[in-house]
Order: C-alpha cells, then sequence, then structure tokens
C-alpha cells in the first residue's frame, strides 16, 4: 500500500485564506484589525526562523505583527513587565512567548502571567484547564492543526484509537485532550511505555510527537493507519553540498508510507497547520475581547 499524502502545506493555506477573509470583514464591520504580538527572548537560530515566518504570515493575513526580541540574558522582571504591557495593550489580541526560554527564566511563570484570554498559544493553565474539562477555551496551535487535518481526512473520528507518542505540555496532552473530545480512544504513549510497536500497532490513528528523528518504522503501524508527524528534526545532508540541512518529522517517512492509509510529511505537513491555527486563534481572540460572534470552522 502507498500512503496518501496529507497535503498541510495546501490546507494551511486554506486555513490562512479564511482567516484573511475574517480579518477584512472585522476591519470593515468592526473597525478592528487583530494584533498578535511575538516575544523572543535570545538569539536561536531555529527560534528566529519561525517568529520571521510568523510574522510574515501575519501581515500577509492583513493582520498586525508586533515582534518584541529580547537579549537572551533579559530578567524575568523585564520580560513579566513587557507581558503586563501586551497584556493591557488593545491593539495586541494575542500573545505568543517562543519557547524554550533560556534557563534562568521560569516558563511556567512566564506562561501564566500572559492574559488567559490573550494566550494564543494555549499554554495558560486557565486554558489547559478548560480545555481538559470541554469548556472554551484557547486551544494549542500544534494539536489544533492536527486535529483539522485528521478531521478532514477521515471525518468523524468516534470510537478510533488513537496513540499520542509524546507527552509534553505543549504538544502530547493537549493533543490527547482533543482526541479524547472528539470521541477516540486515546493512548498517551512515551519513554517509559512498555513493547510501544505494539501499543503502536493497536492505532487508527498515531501521532508522533517523540523529538527523535525517524523514530517510528513503518513495521509498527497499523496497514491503513492514519499517522500525523509532529516532529521537526534537522539533520546533516552532506549530499546535498557541505554545512546543508535536511528536515526529517519523527516517522520514517519511507518505510511508513508503505503501510499507512495517510501520512503527513515533513515539511509541509503539521508545521504549517501550526502557524495557521495561530492566526486564526488571534482572530478568535479578537472577536472574543470584543463580542463578536466567533468564526466558526476556526476552532476545535
Ligand atoms: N510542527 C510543529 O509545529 C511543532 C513541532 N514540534 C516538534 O515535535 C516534537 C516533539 O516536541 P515536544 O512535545 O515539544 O517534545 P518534548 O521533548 O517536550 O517531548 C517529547 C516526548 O517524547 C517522549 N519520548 C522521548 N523518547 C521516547 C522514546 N524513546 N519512546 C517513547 N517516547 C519518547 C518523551 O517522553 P518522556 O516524557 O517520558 O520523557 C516526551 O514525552 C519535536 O520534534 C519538536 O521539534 C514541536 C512543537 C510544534
Ligand atoms: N510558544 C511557542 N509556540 C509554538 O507553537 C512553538 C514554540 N513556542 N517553539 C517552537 C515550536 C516549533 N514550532 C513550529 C512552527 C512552525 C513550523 C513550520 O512551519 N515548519 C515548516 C518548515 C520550516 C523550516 O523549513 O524550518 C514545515 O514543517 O513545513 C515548525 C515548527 C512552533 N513552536
Amino acid at each position: 500500500m502507498t500512503a496518501q499524502i496529507i497535503d498541510g502545506k495546501a490546507f494551511s493555506a486554506k486555513v490562512r485564506g479564511q482567516v484573511a477573509e475574517h480579518v477584512t470583514r472585522l476591519k470593515a464591520d468592526h473597525g478592528l484589525t487583530p494584533g498578535l504580538a511575538v516575544v523572543l527572548v535570545g538569539e536561536d537560530p531555529a527560534s528566529q526562523v519561525y517568529v520571521r515566518s510568523k510574522g510574515k504570515q501575519t501581515i500577509e493575513a492583513g493582520m498586525a505583527s508586533f515582534e518584541h526580541k529580547l537579549d537572551a540574558s533579559t530578567s524575568e522582571a523585564d520580560l513579566l513587565a513587557l507581558i503586563d504591557q501586551l497584556n493591557t495593550d488593545p491593539a495586541v489580541h494575542g500573545i505568543l512567548v517562543q519557547l524554550p526560554l533560556p534557563d534562568h527564566l521560569d516558563e511556567a511563570l512566564v506562561i501564566n502571567s500572559i492574559a488567559p484570554e490573550k494566550d494564543v498559544d494555549g499554554f495558560h493553565i486557565s486554558n489547559v484547564g478548560l480545555l481538559a474539562t470541554g469548556q472554551k477555551s484557547m486551544v494549542p496551535c500544534t494539536p489544533l492543526g492536527c486535529l483539522m487535518l485528521l478531521r478532514d481526512q477521515l471525518g468523524n473520528l468516534s470510537g478510533l484509537n488513537a496513540v499520542v507518542i509524546g507527552r509534553s505540555n505543549i504538544v502530547g496532552k493537549p493533543m490527547a485532550q482533543l482526541l479524547l473530545r472528539d470521541s477516540c480512544t486515546v493512548t498517551i504513549a512515551h519513554s517509559r511505555t512498555k513493547d510501544l510497536a505494539a501499543v503502536v500497532r493497536g492505532a487508527d490513528i498515531v501521532v508522533a510527537a517523540v523529538g527523535r528523528p525517524e523514530f517510528v518504522p513503518g513495521d509498527w503501524l497499523k496497514p491503513g493507519a492514519t499517522v500525523i508527524d509532529v516532529g521537526i528534526n534537522r539533520l546533516d545532508a552532506p549530499e546535498k553540498g557541505e554545512g546543508k540541512t535536511r528536515l526529517v518529522g519523527d516517522v520514517d517517512f519511507a518505510s511508513a508510507s508503505e503501510v499507512a492509509g495517510a501520512i503527513t510529511p515533513v515539511p509541509g505537513g503539521v508545521g504549517p497547520m501550526t502557524i495557521a491555527c495561530l492566526l486564526a486563534n488571534t482572530v478568535t481572540a479578537c472577536c472574543r475581547a470584543n463580542g463578536i460572534a466567533e468564526p466558526e470552522g476556526l476552532t476545535a
């Protein structure tokens, strides 16, 4: 079997198009321009690439982009003061603090200082609790993007066996919550899971968020399974020239695409969906802040 390729790049363009339409309407009908503030502490090159790409796509969707680049040695007090300022700025509807933060900064403290209604990452403890209890919240972008792809691919997810590999607060746990809400039977696997191959073999849906290049081989998969590869791993690629690199996921694409029914590629799968969902969340936050009916189809 050769798997169908789930085109996250094309799907994300569709989502961004919908976002842009809502932005046009918010401007015309309400005089509002949704604004997204992105805070980057330090000079991690990968983070800089993402932040640049977020800023570009924010502007392309007609929204306002505010970028705050702080020195790696920025004190916690200074960072918290900036967040406080963004929390009260009416032009800012969404705030994203790029993770990971330098070691001297308390990640939980920083994230929980963002106003929950502006927390477009959905990482604030209030949003985590709201999602877990089935209430309206901001939903983390990467899991939301994965869910959109799965619903588009499979329609109703009810009763399907889903295995999420990884239990991080930013991907694995919220992904499991969303799948549970769509009535999947959810297993969360992690580094202590026994016989992961057997666990994965029972899954109709596999979401891999492990952070290990090409970790899941095709022979772990149930034939026909739908595979969502969240992993972003940069490997050296001397065959492409000196100093060149290539991106690979957490799934061994070559062998997995022989067994799976459908699979997301890396790049061009989940990554672009993450940014599209960030823009969608910013529009949602802008609507909620102004008592305007929020767009359907852009939230989970
Ligand atoms: N496409 C996108 O938009 C995004 C992509 N990513 C990518 O997704 C991947 C995961 O990110 P993130 O969740 O932040 O990563 P973390 O490092 O926070 O979590 C990785 C998880 O994988 C588990 N794990 C590690 N080794 C194994 C193993 N041998 N067997 C089973 N489970 C294992 C860990 O288990 P344990 O808890 O036991 O240690 C942990 O729960 C990365 O490649 C990251 O770059 C992340 C965010 C967004
Ligand atoms: N507060 C916070 N929120 C995040 O959502 C967040 C974060 N911190 N820290 C880092 C991770 C990672 N992440 C990605 C976003 C887009 C792509 C993406 O667009 N990837 C392209 C390729 C990009 C490339 O070529 O490097 C693709 O997969 O096609 C990847 C990864 C968001 N993250």
